[in-house]
């Protein structure tokens, strides 16, 4: 960190849903550029924080259980009123007002359509790179698993990555999401590029 960063730094409590999935992992990329993570389970915690990251995972799961804990309705209320969120795979799947292969949405708030395990059972895991312009001038690593995919976007909604012509990476307002998973490689260009819009 140079000193021009230094003195302009300001400690950021980045929130991750805490229920399941890639929970440690986010973790980690947060502390390692000097934030602090707080992982939500209660209602309460969402006044705490500056910024909540949903994590990959299991959407149905996530989703039950953010009804069950009653965490469902307090966290679109914040993210409508304007929390920066971002959602990864099963992150974007939750976020996404339509889900082109599930009948129930979840928290139906960013006008994307998803595929669910869109790159199908026999690919369904796989690495690549590329560089995404808006995020970083060098090439990131993309990992995806069992990931969805956008299939359309309303207006509002900028896209920031596309990959063998789907969408795997996209912004509205102070919603972002990536089919992948930067938070299982070493590079947090994206966690920074999503600490930029906090
Ligand atoms: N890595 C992931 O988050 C996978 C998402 C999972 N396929 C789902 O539908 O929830």
């Amino acid at each position: 960190m140079n000193f021009m960063n230094l003195i302009f730094f300001v400690m950021k409590k980045i929130g991750i849903l805490g229920f399941q999935g890639a929970i440690i992992e986010h973790e980690r990329q947060i502390k390692a550029i000097g934030h602090e993570p707080v992982i939500v389970k209660y209602p309460e915690q969402l006044e705490e924080i500056d910024g909540i990251i949903l994590p990959g995972g299991e959407s149905t799961t996530m989703g039950k259980i953010l009804n069950r804990t009653g965490l469902m309705e307090p966290l679109r209320g914040k993210i409508q009123s304007g929390l920066p969120v971002w959602g990864t795979c099963a992150g974007m799947i939750l976020l996404a007002k339509e889900l082109v292969n599930d009948s129930v949405t979840h928290l139906g708030v960013m006008d994307i359509a998803v595929r669910r395990n869109a790159y199908g059972s026999q690919i369904d895991s796989f690495a690549t790179k590329k560089v995404i312009p808006a995020v970083d001038s060098k090439e990131i690593e993309l990992v995806f698993i069992r990931a969805p995919y956008i299939t359309s976007v309303k207006d509002g909604v900028k896209i920031l990555c596309e990959l063998d012509g789907h969408i795997v990476a996209a912004e509205e307002k102070n919603m972002l999401v990536t089919s992948f998973h930067p938070e299982l490689t070493d590079n947090t260009a994206f966690l920074k590029y999503f600490v930029s819009k906090i």
